[in-house]
């Protein structure tokens, strides 16, 4: 369990400021709605509902990037999963944004803009040089308390997640409460029964470094997608190559071929890898094939093959435990969807404690009808969950413990 002080702690008709994580993608310069704005609508909501005033920041992209956006769009979307208004001001801490603040009354919500228009908020620095910033100190002064709900970005030390713990009182929203309890679950829990980790996805990087991590807290690892295809090739198979303009298998190949051989070499036993893979026959439908079949490098396969699927489900209903990482194929093509799916639904009909990773996998729960609900937790966090699945600590959740330490 955590050791946070929570929304339940602060005092009553608080000005409190509050870091969510609204980061999404973004189509023709418009947020798309997703699970982020869902979620940290029920914070939102309680603390208006309590009477607070409702101080938010949040941030869009990075600058330079497409997705560097303002967060206008946001605002309305927030509103909408909120159930009351969400006012917003294109201003992250001067008099115009100072003067939105002031003038918030009980149970009003405010959306300031993307803090990385901000120059302070970016460069990472030490929480002491974050807080003396002027976002910080200009901001500071008109709040009472501040409330991190971005578990999500909480690896990052930037000014709006590491600066303000030092100079408010610090509570962590219910975001990221839940989010803390089920990721950190598989570093610092203990299961009567087996753990399972299902791991895919293109970030063949991140993975394999989760995999050598927890090989003593795994017992076993059901791969597919880009990773899957690496360890194949490292088993002898002609797999895993990068074919036309792709660029998913031979860099990262090339980056982490000794740590894959020797986690294959040290846990192969703990390894299941595919039997059989999925690619686009000449007539356009999924075409399948035994991984022993395989002789030269010819296709890309996009997904595990049937055999792999079945394969699959028994580990996955004998675990005690099942984290996942990574999709096992390139699900949001319908042909290709059956290795992600088919593991989804063979963890939903568990009673397991089960956690799904990753903004892109998760996606695949409503794309494929699948109900949240058999799930123990759906995880809105990517780089954050990576880090929190090995152990390593995050700096901005630190400070949210040492505030509560502190009192
Ligand atoms: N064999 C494959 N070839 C190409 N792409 C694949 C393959 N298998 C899975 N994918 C892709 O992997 C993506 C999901 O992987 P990603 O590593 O981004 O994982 P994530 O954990 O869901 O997301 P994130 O960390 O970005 O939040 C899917 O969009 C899917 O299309
Ligand atoms: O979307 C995310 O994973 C977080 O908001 C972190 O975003 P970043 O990788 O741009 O820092």
């Amino acid at each position: 369990m955590s050791t946070f002080r929570t929304i339940d702690d602060l005092p009553a008709d608080s000005r409190v400021l509050v870091r969510l994580d609204l980061n999404s993608p973004i189509d023709d310069g418009e947020p798309q709605d997703n699970r982020r704005f869902e979620r940290h609508a029920e914070t939102v909501r309680e603390l208006a509902e309590a009477g607070h005033r409702v101080v938010l920041m949040a941030h869009q992209g990075r600058p330079g990037r497409d997705d560097f956006t303002s967060l206008s769009g946001h605002a309305t979307i927030l509103a909408e999963h909120v159930g009351r208004d969400v006012a917003f001001v294109a201003d992250t801490y001067g008099d115009e944004a100072l003067a939105a603040i002031d003038a918030l009354d009980a149970g009003e919500i405010l959306l300031l803009e993307n803090t990385r228009m901000c120059d302070d908020e970016l460069p990472e620095a030490s929480p002491e040089d974050k807080s003396q910033t002027e976002f910080v100190t200009a901001l500071a002064p008109h709040v009472d308390a501040y409330v991190n709900d971005a578990y999500s970005a909480a690896h990052r030390k930037h000014a709006s997640l590491v600066g303000f713990p030092l100079v408010l009182p610090a509570y962590a929203g219910r975001v990221m409460e839940t989010e803390y309890e089920a990721n950190t679950a598989i570093a610092t829990r203990e299961f009567d029964g087996p753990v399972t980790m299902v791991v895919g996805g293109t970030k063949a990087t991140d993975v394999i470094g989760v995999m050598d991590a927890l090989a003593g807290k795994v017992d076993r690892f059901l791969l597919g997608g880009v990773a899957g295809e690496l360890f194949l090739r490292a088993a002898g198979h002609p797999v895993g190559h990068d074919v036309g303009d792709m660029d998913l298998f031979d860099e990262q190949w090339a980056a982490n071929r000794e740590l894959i051989e020797s986690v294959l070499d040290e846990r192969g036993d703990a390894i299941h890898l595919a039997t059989d893979l999925a690619y686009e026959g000449d007539d356009g439908e999924r075409a399948e094939v035994a991984v022993a079949d395989i002789d030269e490098k010819t296709e890309g396969y996009l997904d595990v093959g049937s055999e792999t699927v079945a394969a699959y489900g028994p580990p996955i209903r004998e675990s005690d435990a099942v984290f996942v990482k990574g999709a096992l194929g390139v699900f949001e093509d319908e042909r290709f969807a059956d290795g992600t799916v088919g593991v989804l639904e063979a963890i939903a009909e568990t009673d397991c404690f089960s956690v799904v990773g990753g903004g892109d996998t998760s996606r695949a729960i409503e794309m494929y009808g699948l109900d949240e609900a058999d799930f123990s937790h759906v995880s809105i966090a990517g780089g954050a969950y990576i880090r929190a699945l090995t152990g390593e600590s995050l700096p901005a959740v630190e400070l949210l413990e040492d505030a509560a330490a502190a009192e």
